[in-house]
């Protein structure tokens, strides 16, 4: 059984498949403990969270059997992705179901600070009818700066303009023509944060956007612009906008998140000019719904052996180019075990080349598969899909991919290349129509061998009764032979034999294999 352990609150509707699974068991457990959360994850083969749990290296190292990690939602700042990648775990989002959601917050929350409606409740609540302190602004004219222009930032665009707001955003991904296209001005940050009346940042929190809206920038600003932040907390530096409210230079700010949350007796809180609301931007039954089911699809399919939609920590593949690349899966992870059984040495770099039908296809997928294949020679399962660049990067292993244009009149070839601190070798296969999948090249002899079973390969000296000593040999192993290949360069020189055999070779044989006359190397793997 599969145990999927949901340690936020989550749409019952949406995780309805999840629940419905027969193989799977899901353990529905909000608010644990931190004791208790170690407990259930240890024996959890998936974690599905919202924004709550804080899935740190801590966590991660106390869960042997966990292989996905789902976040019903966008921002995955609550998640230690590194320590999930180095385990091999993969991680999921949910990046489009809250999309709307949290547009509509945002414009929301746009609305209610350019006209202090919370502010304004709240006194009648108090039973106190004040007209005169409440005097709003209209967003009509007036420039909305957007700091990240992707799903949410867009989406907040377009319901601008529907005020007939004027729209400048910055994204390092924007450009004139794409800007043009989504009807609003391209700017340099500078620009924004100069124009804006109104800025909005919707980038997610990383190194690179921690206190991005700082000082510095609020100085930028147009004295009495408002700031809104429905992203997260930390993009906008807290002390600064602060003072800069305190002092008035900022005449107000809409919050939904915070650095620190719950934010329960926040400083900022207890300005007049700020309203807020407890990160609420995707809570909604549409979003939840929407984000609870893309998490469940993708961790079902994982868990079942299926691919995910939409990975974090490795790059996602479009159905179409799966369906292409696929079939070069199982190929690729042969080559390069293939290749690694064969090598000696300390792996320096591995270099893979493709050609014929695979020279217009994103092949990354396949070499990170290769990769898998050659460090599993070492590492086993510890090695996967999600950490195989990632472990190679951390043993200073230089993984390079090429296209080629040399075919040897396959319509489809991949070579896959190993360089170590004593010697270079390579191998090529090739998808046959109907055949499946064949090794036709092994350094520099030509073969035809099909990469499955026990193998022998044997280097030799390309003389009579080379061959027959081998064959009597194994036979009196009681090893049948099933396949026979043999490759040379020249008459008589050296040359290779590759025989696929139908069960494992013992030491023994392996030793008196080696001792025949004429041959160089035995090497004996099973793929
Ligand atoms: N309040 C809430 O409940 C919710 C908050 N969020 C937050 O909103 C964020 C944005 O979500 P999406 O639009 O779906 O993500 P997205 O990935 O579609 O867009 C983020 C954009 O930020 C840009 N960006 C990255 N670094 C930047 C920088 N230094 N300066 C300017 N732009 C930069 C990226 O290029 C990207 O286009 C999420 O990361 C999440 O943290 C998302 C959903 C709900
Ligand atoms: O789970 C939630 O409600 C928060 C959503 C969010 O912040 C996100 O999707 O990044």
């Amino acid at each position: 059984m599969l145990r999927v352990l949901i340690s936020d609150p989550l749409s019952e509707e949406g995780i309805r498949p999840l629940l419905e699974s027969e193989d799977i068991e899901p353990v529905i457990a909000p608010s644990l403990s931190h004791e208790d959360l170690l407990r259930e994850i240890s024996t959890s083969h998936a974690l599905i969270v919202r924004s709550q749990t804080q899935v740190t290296r801590e966590l991660i190292e106390h869960a042997p059997n966990l292989k996905i990690i789902g976040r019903a939602g966008v921002g995955v700042d609550n998640i230690d992705l590194d320590a999930a990648t180095e385990r091999g775990i993969i991680v999921v989002n949910a990046p489009d179901g809250n999309t709307i959601s949290t547009a509509e917050h945002t414009m929301a929350m746009l609305m209610s600070l350019a006209r202090n409606i919370p502010q304004a409740y709240h006194q009648l609540q108090q039973k106190k009818w004040e007209r005169k302190k409440f005097v709003g602004v209209e967003l009509k004219g007036k420039t909305l700066g957007i700091v990240g222009f992707g799903r949410i930032g867009n989406e907040v665009a377009q319901r601008a303009k529907g005020h007939r707001m004027n729209v400048i955003a910055f994204d390092p991904f924007l450009n004139e023509e794409k800007a043009e296209k989504a009807g609003v001005k391209h700017g340099e940050l500078e620009d924004v944060l100069k124009q804006a009346d109104f800025l909005t940042v919707h980038t997610p929190l990383i190194e690179a956007t921690r206190h991005l809206i700082n000082k510095q920038s609020i100085q930028l600003m147009k004295p009495g612009a408002r700031i809104l932040n429905c992203a997260r907390g930390g993009i906008i530096e807290e002390e600064a906008l602060f003072e800069a409210i305190k002092s008035g230079r900022i005449a107000g700010a809409a919050l939904d998140v915070f650095e620190e949350e719950p934010a329960i007796d926040h400083p900022l809180l207890s300005l007049p000019e700020v309203i807020a609301t407890p990160h609420l931007g995707a809570s909604t039954v549409e979003a939840q719904e929407n984000v609870a089911t893309d998490v469940c699809y993708d961790v079902m399919e994982l868990l079942r052996g299926g691919t995910v939609k939409n990975p974090v920590n490795m790059p996602s593949v479009s159905s179409e180019m799966m369906d292409k690349l696929s079939p070069y899966f199982q190929l690729s992870e042969k080559l390069g075990g293939f290749l690694s059984r064969l090598s000696e040495g300390t792996l320096e770099r591995v270099n893979v080349y493709y050609s014929g039908d695979l020279l217009d296809v994103d092949t990354m997928p396949l070499t990170r598969i290769a990769v898998k294949g050659i460090l599993q020679r070492h590492m086993g399962d510890r090695v996967n899909d999600v950490n195989a660049f990632r472990t190679a990067k951390d043993k200073g292993i230089i993984i390079n991919e090429q296209k080629s244009t040399s075919t040897k009149g396959f319509t489809n070839l991949i070579r896959v290349e190993i360089e170590t601190d004593h010697e270079k070798r390579s191998v090529a296969g090739t998808l046959l129509n109907g055949l499946g999948a064949r090794i036709v090249q092994l350094d520099q002899y030509s073969i035809d061998v099909v990469p499955d079973g026990h193998l022998i390969v044997i280097h030799h000296m390309d003389q009579p009764g080379a061959i027959g000593r081998v064959g009597s040999l194994l036979a009196e192993h009681t090893i049948n032979i099933a396949t026979m290949q043999v490759g040379r360069t020249n008459i008589g020189g050296e040359a290779v034999m590759v025989l696929t055999v139908d069960k494992e070779v013992e030491v023994d044989c392996h030793q008196k294999l080696a001792g025949i006359n004429d041959i160089k190397q035995v090497q004996c793997l099973t793929l």
